[in-house]
């Protein structure tokens, strides 16, 4: 079958900000629509997207990429098989040909190649996830949710970005959901009781209202019991440092605390907090050039708890593969849009798998109500999920799809829980 249609339009994320959306329509009736996430605390290597991010909305760059999709895209994918997706995101490396997607825009690529995927799935008759899988046994995500939100995600008002909760306990996607929809509730108590209550922030965790970074960690730990759970044995913390937002050159700048510390220092402080709290994952240490700082730490505690590559390593198997020589993280960060085709999305998360990383499936800060990204997950068998918070439906559209997914006839062949997490390399 082929494709006979591609349109595209301008859409609205959930800040409020223009994006793109791409639908597929084959010569059957059957048809995929792929909308392009967007992150605020970006990784300098990312596929850069075309987005107008001033006051005018209505600017240049976003009609640049829809132009772009009618004028040359979509041309080029009618009368192609949409069950060719390694051949169609070539071609779109190709047409838009720079290194960086910056002529076409990594977001108009993106939401084409996941425009594309759907429309595959939708031929094939087949749920996006089952689809992926390719006959393969699969399992459910063990999801990441936020609780907290901070760093550029909240006017910078905490210097670490996102605190998460893992409940490791929990023996389902579905029970995992209800144990941190527990905490977060418990949370959003703790800081009531406190006065302390603002809000939420871009994800939906509560916004942070905290004088130091450890007290985020002290109500995370103190929600976690007031919920009826033993932290660290059912439900444990994640938590994304986002680092390169605060560090450049090795040297760090911790607002809260108004400190300043040098890589070796941040890294300590790090471990420290590993020594202290339920951690079982941490992401982005380090900034994303300071390389030796994220050897030095996976080296340090890399036994113990999980290392995430995000900003460093932006969905790109060669980057993986020369993160891997050098000895730093031990699970990868898989966004999409950072990629910017589902091929290249899926030849980061092999090289993950193939070197004995742990893989995590993520949104974006900036998101809608698309849930590509809980089928990747699963249809990939990546392991782990993070979607932000437990609140906000932009992000419950995706843990609700989860549920879906696991209650429905013929469900995945099980739940990946606390195993899916890196612990050694
Ligand atoms: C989801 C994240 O944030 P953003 O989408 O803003 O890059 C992240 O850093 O993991
Ligand atoms: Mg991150």
């Amino acid at each position: 079958m082929t494709i006979q249609t591609v349109l595209a339009r301008r859409i609205w994320d959930s800040r409020g900000r223009p994006t793109i959306e791409v639908e597929v329509l084959n010569a059957d009736g059957t048809s995929g629509l792929g909308i392009a996430p967007a992150g605020a605390s970006r990784g300098s290597r990312e596929a850069v997207e075309l987005r107008d991010g001033g006051e005018r909305f209505g600017g240049r760059d976003v009609q640049q990429a829809l132009a772009g999709i009618a004028r040359e895209i979509a041309p080029a994918l009618v009368g192609r098989d949409a069950a060719d997706q390694a051949g169609i995101d070539a071609m779109l490396i190709a047409l838009d040909g720079t290194p960086t997607k910056s002529r076409l825009g990594g977001n108009a690529l993106i939401a084409t190649s996941l425009a594309v995927l759907h429309a595959a799935a939708a031929q094939a008759r087949l749920p996006l996830w089952r689809y992926l899988a390719q006959g393969r046994d699969v399992r459910l995500p063990l999801p990441q949710i936020q609780i907290f939100g901070g760093g550029a995600h909240a006017g910078r008002r905490v210097d670490i970005q996102d605190f998460m909760v893992i409940a490791t306990g929990a023996e389902s996607f579905s029970q995992a959901l209800e144990m941190t929809a527990e905490v977060y509730r418990a949370a959003g108590e703790l800081m009531q009781e406190r006065g302390a209550l603002a809000g939420v922030a871009d994800e939906g965790g509560w916004w942070p209202s905290f004088r130091r970074n450890e007290e985020a960690l002290d109500t995370l730990v103190a929600a976690i019991e007031r919920a009826g759970y033993v932290p660290g044995e059912q439900v444990a913390i994640a938590l994304d440092i986002a680092a390169s937002e605060f560090g450049h050159g090795g040297r760090y700048r911790l607002a809260l605390e108004n400190e300043e510390l040098d890589s070796d220092g941040l890294c300590e402080r790090l471990v420290r907090w590993v020594e202290r709290y339920p951690i079982v994952s941490i992401e982005d240490p380090l900034a994303e050039d300071d390389e030796a700082g994220l050897v030095a730490f996976t080296r340090a505690v890399g036994d113990r708890v999980q290392v995430v590559g995000d900003d460093y390593l932006v969905t790109s198997a060669p980057r993986v593969r020369s993160a891997a020589a050098a000895g730093a993280c031990n699970c990868v960060l898989i966004k999409p849009n950072q990629a910017g085709t589902v091929t290249e999305t899926r030849a980061a998360l092999d090289a993950a798998k193939a070197l004995g990383y742990a893989t995590i499936v993520s949104a974006r800060s900036g998101e809608t109500e698309d849930v590509a990204i809980v089928h990747l997950a699963t249809g990939w068998d990546a392991g782990q999920l993070k979607v932000g918070s437990f609140a906000r439906s932009e992000r419950m559209a995706k843990w609700n799809e989860g549920v879906r997914l696991q209650t429905r006839p013929a469900p995945p062949s099980g739940y990946a829980g606390r195993g899916a997490l890196a612990r050694r390399r």
